[in-house]
């Protein structure tokens, strides 16, 4: 049996009863590691599991499922995803591999951001398409969750920005002379995300374009969802740039038509001057 066990968002102790149990019976567990983590490293999991790790990089779970899938139609293998096996990133190659290949498979759900940032105070009913957010380069620098922000909003929903994550990742030099040197990991800021955006709304505001968010949109940054020293903070986008969430991992959350008790939800965590602009808005007409 394949398992795809769900270890939630804060630490070791989250996973379920269920799924511990899981890992317990298990003779092989994997644990994917690039595409989110937990405050707490691999050592610290397995000791509360009481089983050895193995590190499921991107490489092992995109060409080397063999090896993870290998006899699991005669022994347990548990497939351990930072927050739910199916939230945002799905996983759908290697349970279609499981399936192909004649393998049961059992999934152990848990919580992921795309839930838990309902403590934000919005109500999930309310939010459009997720997008992700990526880290640009000198020349690469891609706007198109800009425009599915603004497509949201004009239909009066939020929209959950998840940011990059670079782990494992080579310089294009040592990539080309092959050499096997990776870069230190690297993960998003809500600031450098609010950052990009102003850039985006700066350049398009430059060109006469009509505006899907401003400067004064109101925002959520939200940091370590689920730890014990979680952050949300909320603001305008500009406000959003200076603010200091502490260490990944980091989402941004901006907003579309606000319901009042989203308004007040919302005044739980925001920054002073965010207040006022709260304070101000008539949720049934509020674009800005
Ligand atoms: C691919 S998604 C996460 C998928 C994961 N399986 C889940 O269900 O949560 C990774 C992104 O989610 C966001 N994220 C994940 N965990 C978070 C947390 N505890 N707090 C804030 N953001 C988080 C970050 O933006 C991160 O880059």
């Amino acid at each position: 049996m394949l398992y795809l066990i769900g270890l939630g968002l804060g630490d070791a102790a989250d996973i379920t009863v269920k799924g511990l149990e899981a890992v317990r019976s298990c003779s092989r567990v994997y644990l994917e590691a690039y595409t989110s983590i937990l405050t707490v490293g691999k050592e610290a999991l397995e000791e509360y599991y009481g089983k050895e790790l193995v590190l499921a990089d991107r490489d092992l779970v995109e060409q080397g499922a063999d090896e993870i899938l290998k006899d699991a139609d005669v022994t347990d293998v548990a497939f351990l995803v930072v927050g739910d096996p199916f939230g945002a990133t799905t996983h759908s190659d290697l349970v279609l591999r499981a399936v192909n290949a004649g393998i049961p498979y059992k999934v152990i759900h848990n919580a992921s951001i795309m839930n838990a940032v309902g403590c934000c105070g919005l109500q999930l009913y309310n939010f459009g398409e997720a997008v992700s957010v990526v880290f640009w380069t000198e020349t690469w620098k891609p706007e198109s969750f800009y425009d599915k922000i603004s497509k949201n909003r004009a239909a009066g929903l939020h929209t959950l920005c998840l940011l990059d994550i670079k782990v494992k990742e080579q310089s294009i030099e040592n990539t080309m002379r092959g050499r096997k040197i990776y870069e230190p990991p690297r993960f998003m800021t809500v600031s450098q995300a609010a950052d990009q955006l102003m850039q985006i709304i700066h350049r398009r505001r430059e060109e006469g374009e009509e505006l899907g968010m401003t400067e004064d949109t109101v925002c959520v940054g939200v940091a370590r969802l689920g730890s014990d020293d979680q952050k949300i903070c909320t603001g305008s986008l500009r406000q959003l740039v200076s603010c200091d969430l502490g260490g990944p991992l980091h989402s941004l959350v901006v907003t579309g038509r606000l319901h009042p008790l989203e308004v007040d939800m919302l005044r739980v965590n925001a920054e002073p001057d965010a207040l006022e602009h709260l304070q101000m808005i008539d949720s049934s007409t509020y674009t800005s």
